[in-house]
């Protein structure tokens, strides 16, 4: 079997598009819905994440009528105050309805079209619970949290770690199995954080 092969039926996978940050570095506003080539950034992510899996819902906090406009399911966070990736991350695995789930965020409209086949396959060689992208960038790992696929069946102790007022997410990934998933071509990764760099994602 080739890396990239299906080993999970893409049917048992929903996609997440977390869009509920807060954009402070591009000076607050809702970054998903930022236009890029014409569209808002998170509908860039919305239909590349879209064909990689089984059903797809956006993650926001704000603005729910335009995300809902892109005709997906949209969850607020469960818990206030903007606690991070990981609240998005909770309340795509308190509403899928798949056994697992796949996390892209809004801002980074490039990522690769096998992105979920690949973690997908390494989740399945390792029996892991948790499959995570990893950029080398000239020989140094850089973890990519939001580029995550995980068991839903997690969501019970995800819900556990953020009551008790944890909010990184290598302590709570280092108590399951997790698998990194090594990509070579950080480029693909590029991500908007600020005006600038949304501009040199048009280039
Ligand atoms: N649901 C949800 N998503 C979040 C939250 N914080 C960040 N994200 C998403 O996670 C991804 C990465 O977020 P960052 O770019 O690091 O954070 P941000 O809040 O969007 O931007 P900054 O305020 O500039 O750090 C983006 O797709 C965000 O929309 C949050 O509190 N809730």
């Amino acid at each position: 079997m080739s890396a990239t092969d299906m080993a999970i039926p893409i049917e048992s996978i929903t996609g997440l598009v977390l869009a509920g940050g807060r954009g402070s570095r591009m000076g607050g506003v809702d970054k998903g819905l930022q236009s890029h080539l014409g569209m808002p950034l998170a509908l860039h992510a919305l239909l590349r994440l879209a064909p990689q899996v089984g059903e797809v819902m956006i993650s926001a906090n704000r603005n729910l009528a335009a995300y809902e406009a892109m005709g997906v399911p949209v969850w607020p966070d469960p818990i206030e105050d903007y606690a991070g990736p990981l609240a998005g991350l909770l309340a795509g695995l308190e509403h899928a309805q798949t056994e697992w789930l796949v996390t892209v965020p809004c801002d980074s409209p490039n990522f690769p079209l096998d992105l979920v086949a690949r973690l997908a396959a390494a989740a399945a060689e390792q029996d892991a619970e948790i499959a995570m992208a990893a950029l080398n960038e000239e020989g140094q790992l850089r973890r990519q949290p939001v580029f995550c696929l995980l068991r839903t069946s997690l969501v019970e102790s995800l819900v556990a770690f953020l009551h008790a007022g944890e909010r990184k997410v290598d302590r709570w990934t280092a108590r399951h199995r997790m698998v990194e998933v090594v990509f070579d071509e950080p480029a693909d990764f590029a991500n908007a954080n600020t005006t600038d760099e949304l501009r040199q994602l048009q280039r």
